[in-house]
């Protein structure tokens, strides 16, 4: 499908950069589904994966065959329902978009009661079977599965709080595009932060620190905020009960995937917003919190600070905080009162 000049130009330019090779096996749980499919032939087209692991309750076979066709370097393979320690087995990198999506009318956290058990019991198995491996979650309500993945390894003894990230990268692709479009600017010169969480009023995009947003005040700031802020129903609305992003959210997922590779290869200053264990607003009693993050060979290496806010931004913050706080207990108690 690409020519060698056409990946070169590819790996260069979006989703996939590369750095000094290293083999790596990345496992996706949930392969079959409306995001899987699409992530695992996009880590297919990732240089920087050398392996790849496909697990899901139903499909992940059938993904893998067709994917394995694909004519790059990496070997892939399909797991079925009882082979989940199986497919984790030395694996590096392990992301998870197993669970349900949403319908129209529904929140993310109306999710809850079906994605807590099914990424608790994911987190377990990945506990058990690859230890040192780096978790993407996918699987919504991030705010909270996040905090469930990072408890049930506590459990189990073996949280390392440098490698639990909650992908919010989505929320930066959007933040690009949408102001690209009203900013009539390419979104790839657009690159915005997104901090806080990944839903509703906990996406806190910050215009002012990007010289092609900066300008942009008064309705539209206000309305391309809440585009930012409910992308997700855009897509939930027009995919009419047929479920949520998945397309967008694969891109968004294999190019965070890719960071997080290029930090674990040791490339210096790969950083990007995700949602981790931070002490920025731990005063506050927020214990996770998705800010710009200098990934490295451990995964986290430093968390940024937040940076100089407008008033503006600061009373998106301030919505942001008691919301986030509340999602995260929520996790929390699912894994402590099991
Ligand atoms: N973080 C983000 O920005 C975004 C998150 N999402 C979330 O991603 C999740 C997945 O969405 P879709 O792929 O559209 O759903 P989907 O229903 O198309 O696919 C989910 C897959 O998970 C599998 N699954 C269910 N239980 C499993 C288990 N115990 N082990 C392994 N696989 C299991 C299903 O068999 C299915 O193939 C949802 O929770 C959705 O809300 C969606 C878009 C963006
Ligand atoms: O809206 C949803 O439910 C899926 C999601 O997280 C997004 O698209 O940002």
């Amino acid at each position: 499908m690409f020519s060698r000049a056409a990946v070169r130009s590819l790996t260069a330019s979006r989703a996939f950069s590369t750095s000094s090779r290293r083999e790596t096996k990345v496992a996706v749980l949930g392969a079959g589904g409306g995001i899987g499919q699409p992530l695992s032939l996009l880590l297919k087209s990732d240089p920087l994966v050398s392996s790849l692991s496909l697990y899901d309750i139903r499909g992940a076979p059938g993904v893998a065959a067709d994917v394995s066709h694909v004519d790059t370097a990496s070997e892939v393979k399909g797991y079925a329902a009882d082979q989940l320690d199986a497919a984790l087995e030395g694996a590096k990198v392990v992301v998870i978009p197993a669970g349900v999506p949403r319908k129209p009318g529904m929140t993310r956290d109306d999710l809850f009661n079906t994605n807590a058990s099914i990424v608790r019991d994911l987190a377990a198995a990945v506990g058990r079977a690859a230890p040192d491996a780096c978790i993407l979650i996918i699987s919504n309500p991030v705010n909270s599965t996040v905090p469930i993945v990072a408890e049930t390894l506590k459990k189990a003894g073996v949280y390392d709080p440098r490698k639990v990230f909650g992908v919010t990268t989505l929320d930066v692709v959007r933040a690009a595009k949408f102001v690209g479009e009203i900013t009539d600017k390419n979104p790839t010169d657009t690159v915005i932060t997104v901090v806080g969480g990944h839903s509703g009023p906990t996406i806190v995009p910050i215009l002012s620190q990007t010289a092609n947003a900066k300008g942009v005040s008064g309705e539209v700031y206000s309305k391309v905020v809440h585009r930012i802020q409910y992308g997700g129903d855009e897509v939930v609305k027009a995919k009419d009960g047929a479920g949520s992003a998945t397309l967008s959210m694969a891109y968004a997922g294999a190019k965070f995937a890719n960071s997080v590779l290029r930090g674990l290869n040791g490339e210096k200053g790969v950083v990007t917003p995700t949602f981790v264990k931070s002490p920025l607003f731990e005063d506050k009693g927020v214990e996770y919190f998705s800010s710009n993050v200098e990934l490295g060979p451990n995964g986290v290496e430093k968390i940024h600070p937040i940076g100089q806010l407008t008033a503006e931004e600061e009373k998106l913050l301030e919505a942001c905080i008691p919301e986030l706080k509340k999602n995260i207990e929520k996790g929390k108690a699912f894994v402590s009162q099991a």
